[in-house]
């Protein structure tokens, strides 16, 4: 049985402390992995294939920049289920110097998004894009409510979601409940995932409609990992889906593919090189679709639609896409949120897919709100 209140405060202590710290909750888990470094155990990357070898938990960006490098922290402070001890020596723990607090957060007012959406559809339909990702902030201010327990509440709430909460050097504190797997192992196959398509979580599921719009913009998804598995000689997989997955007030499409782990055992690094951002947090073409983003959106996404989890940790590799998440500022919780954009996108809806994908978080930070 957890301790909630032991568990929250050691976490809270970890991060009054400043000690690098990663901690989760795997889909349907209930067992709490935690892993606890000194700042000399935290190390950086300039480039994504730089994972090649290495073992530890991994926070990445979307975009590799100086304020944003991969992030790796190595140590043997790592428990498989922290939920049942009832302490952690934390004086043994050399802290790391804090991270200014630098960023400038707005609002984005919602003419101001839905002149984006619109601008963004004109240009799939003129030119050569298919499909976009928009994304916004969401800027809150912060309560002095512990983070540990709001983390374990968000656990609570979306019990089928990679939940997380994060101190590092650089990062900062993240926290996040996401529904996307980037890939996983168990040792003799490999797993990833095709998700995009959003709507309104529903009380039956036999309930769900899929439009038009939203089967084939997880069909650009899909699509495109058949061409990074062309990539890695791997020409045999299984399939599953598309199939409905529900996660915290909303609805995606999801298809899993799984492929023999021996094709991508030695260049793990390089395959999810290859794979990330995918276009369901970039869009299609990678290139022109990233270039978009960059002259648009108005925020650095930072470690928003990178990807974190153990790599390699006790054998273990499970990342996952850094949805439904939020950056901790001394001041904010700064919410980020996306959505994926076609030709027959309608920016009103756009609007409010995002507003239901921060639902859950807000739910968590602001009860009264
Ligand atoms: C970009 C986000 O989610 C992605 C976009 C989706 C969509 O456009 O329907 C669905 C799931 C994710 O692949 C987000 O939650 O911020």
């Amino acid at each position: 049985m957890r301790n909630n209140w032991t568990v929250a405060s050691i976490l809270d202590q970890l991060i009054e402390k400043q000690i690098a710290f990663a901690c989760w909750f795997f889909p349907n888990e209930s067992r709490l992995g935690l892993i606890v470094g000194n700042a000399s155990d935290v190390v950086f990357f300039d480039r994504f294939d730089q994972l090649n070898g290495e073992a530890g938990f991994v926070f990445a960006p979307y975009c590799i920049t100086e304020k944003s490098p991969v992030i790796l922290l190595q140590s043997n402070t790592f428990f498989e289920d922290f939920s049942q001890e009832d302490s952690l020596d934390l004086a043994g723990f050399e802290p790391f110097s804090k991270n200014e607090d630098t960023g400038i957060y707005e609002f984005q007012s919602k003419e101001d998004y839905l002149e984006l959406i619109g601008k963004t559809v004109t240009e799939i339909r003129e030119g050569a894009l298919s499909k976009v990702i928009i994304s916004r902030q969401i800027p809150t201010k912060r309560t002095d409510t512990s983070l540990g327990s709001t983390f374990l509440q968000l656990h609570d709430q979306t019990p089928n979601a990679f939940t997380y909460l994060v101190n590092l050097p650089v990062a900062g504190i993240w926290m996040g409940a996401t529904p996307e797997i980037l890939i996983k192992s168990d040792g003799e196959q490999f797993e990833t995932v095709s998700l995009a398509g959003t709507q309104v979580r529903k009380s039956d599921a036999d309930e769900y409609y899929w439009s038009t719009k939203d089967i084939e913009e997880q069909a650009f998804v899909s699509r495109y990992m058949l061409d990074v598995f062309f990539n890695f000689d791997i020409h045999k997989y299984k399939t599953k889906g598309p199939e409905t997955l529900e996660s915290g007030k909303v609805a995606h499409l999801k298809t899993s593919f799984f492929f023999p782990a021996e094709k991508i055992g030695k260049c793990m690094g390089n395959f999810i090189a290859d794979l990330h951002p995918t276009p369901a947090v970039c869009g299609l073409p990678k290139d022109l679709a990233a270039e978009f983003i960059q002259k648009n959106e108005e925020h650095e996404r930072k470690y928003y639609t990178g990807y974190l989890g153990p790599w390699r940790l006790n054998q273990q590799v499970a990342l996952f896409v850094n949805l439904r998440c939020m950056e901790i500022t001394s001041a904010e919780f700064i919410l980020y949120v996306g959505g994926g954009i076609t030709s027959r996108s309608i920016p009103e809806k756009e609007w409010d897919e995002t507003n239901q994908k921060a639902k859950t978080l807000l739910s968590v930070i602001n009860p009264e709100g």
